[in-house]
């Protein structure tokens, strides 16, 4: 009998596919005693579930030829009407995918040819990275900070190239933590306007600000000035339950209806149950759920600071985040957060190596810390382990 070797029988892209960092990561985590800041996953302890399991047997009761039977790809309409009212848009511009994920595959899918040009931050976030990389694009990439990608750059960059878009994550960027001030965002969309540029904006954490408010997003700053080039994606895995996998991207009708025929092809429609659950979820008190959850994550994120300044020897830096969930960490250069990695492995504690989070390569001396997950004490217990294997590298190099 002939033997079957896969890797020939896959297609091209097939071969070009490589597995989740993060995803890989969180199974190592998952050994006991294993202090994890590794996977940008919510606090549990935040989860509506007593809430959600009454709501779910009501649906089910109540709904159940509805929430069981195959749904419209576009969503289930009252959510939908629900994102666009929260929005100020209409639902025909709104359409429900299977976590943005989903939307960041229909991307590559609808937009990217081999090799076409695209124009995301270095770092960026690595499950976008990974979602593009398998439609073959040429990764252009531009140095993004505390505030944003660096504007200079960015113009200088599409002098050079039209990128088929560029993808952001203006508000609490994924990994660095940035907050592109609104200036900024202004100045960023007239280059866009000016161009035609296909913006993409992930706003994944936009709910999630320590401060007073939220500064307005590139959408709404678009709308605005008329200009209809920005596709805008959230979620309600920050704010609600990243299980459920459901989030909605916003845009022109005619991005979303050819979003719409691409998601016929992948999954025809995110589940029903999930989508009416989220919905009965989200219709009353989502307000006061919000203010929670800032309020909590702003403490975690507090309990990671005083121990990351405690704990670090100086010749490290980190941010300081405004919002989110992460913490953006660079060692001296030279140093490899690989390296870093296995020794913090050895004293029970895990984090996200930076290099994923550059498309074109770099970053080999940073790393991301999520303080989402683990409360105070165990937050400030996996600092004071990853000072202790620091330190143990610091000594080494
Ligand atoms: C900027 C940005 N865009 C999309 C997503 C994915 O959100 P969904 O749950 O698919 O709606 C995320 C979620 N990222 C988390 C979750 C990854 C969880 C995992 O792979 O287990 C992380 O970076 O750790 C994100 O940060």
């Amino acid at each position: 009998m002939k033997t079957l070797d896969w890797n020939t029988l896959f297609g091209e892209r097939a071969r070009r596919i490589q597995a989740s960092t993060i995803r890989e990561l969180l199974k190592l985590t998952q050994r006991p005693g294993v202090l994890s800041f590794a996977g940008g996953l919510p606090a549990p302890e935040l989860f509506p579930k007593e809430e959600a399991a009454a709501k779910a047997a009501e649906i089910l009761r109540q709904k159940g030829e509805v929430a069981l039977q195959y749904g419209p790809t576009e969503g289930y309409f009252p959510l939908r009407a629900w994102v666009a009212e929260w929005l100020g848009v209409s639902p025909e511009e709104v359409l429900i995918t299977t976590g943005s994920q989903q939307a960041l595959d229909l991307l590559g899918k609808v937009f990217l040819d081999e090799g076409s040009p695209v124009l995301l931050e270095a770092p960026s976030y690595m499950g976008a990275i990974q979602a593009f990389r398998a439609y073959g694009p040429r990764f252009l990439t531009v140095p993004a900070g505390e505030e944003g990608p660096d504007l200079k750059a960015l113009e200088e960059a599409l002098n050079q190239e039209y990128p088929r878009f560029l993808y952001l994550i203006p508000s609490f960027q994924n990994p660095s933590g940035g907050l592109m001030p609104l200036e900024a965002r202004r100045r960023l969309l007239e280059m866009a306007m000016e161009r035609g540029l296909v913006v993409v904006e992930d706003d994944a954490y936009r709910e999630l600000y320590f401060g007073e408010s939220r500064l307005p997003s590139l959408f709404e700053l678009a709308r605005e000035a008329g200009y209809p080039g920005v596709i805008y994606l959230s979620s309600f895995s920050k704010v609600l339950a990243p299980g459920l996998r459901v989030a909605f991207v916003v845009a022109r009708p005619e991005v979303i209806l050819k979003f719409t025929q691409a998601k016929q092809g992948v999954d025809l429609h995110t589940p029903v149950l999930n989508q009416i659950l989220v919905h009965e979820l989200v219709k009353e008190g989502f307000p006061e759920r919000l203010d929670r959850i800032r309020t909590t994550y702003k403490a975690k994120a507090q309990a990671m600071l005083e121990a990351l300044d405690r704990e670090m020897p100086k010749e490290v830096a980190y941010t300081r985040p405004k919002g989110g969930m992460f913490v953006w960490m660079t060692l001296p250069e030279g140093l490899s957060a690989e390296a870093l990695f296995r020794q913090a492995l050895e004293e029970n504690v895990a984090f996200v190596p930076g290099g994923p989070f550059f498309a074109n390569g770099g970053g080999e001396n940073t790393l991301r810390l999520s303080y989402a997950t683990m409360d105070r004490e165990r937050i400030q217990e996996g600092i004071r382990r990853l000072g202790k294997a620091v330190k143990g590298l610091l000594a080494t190099a």
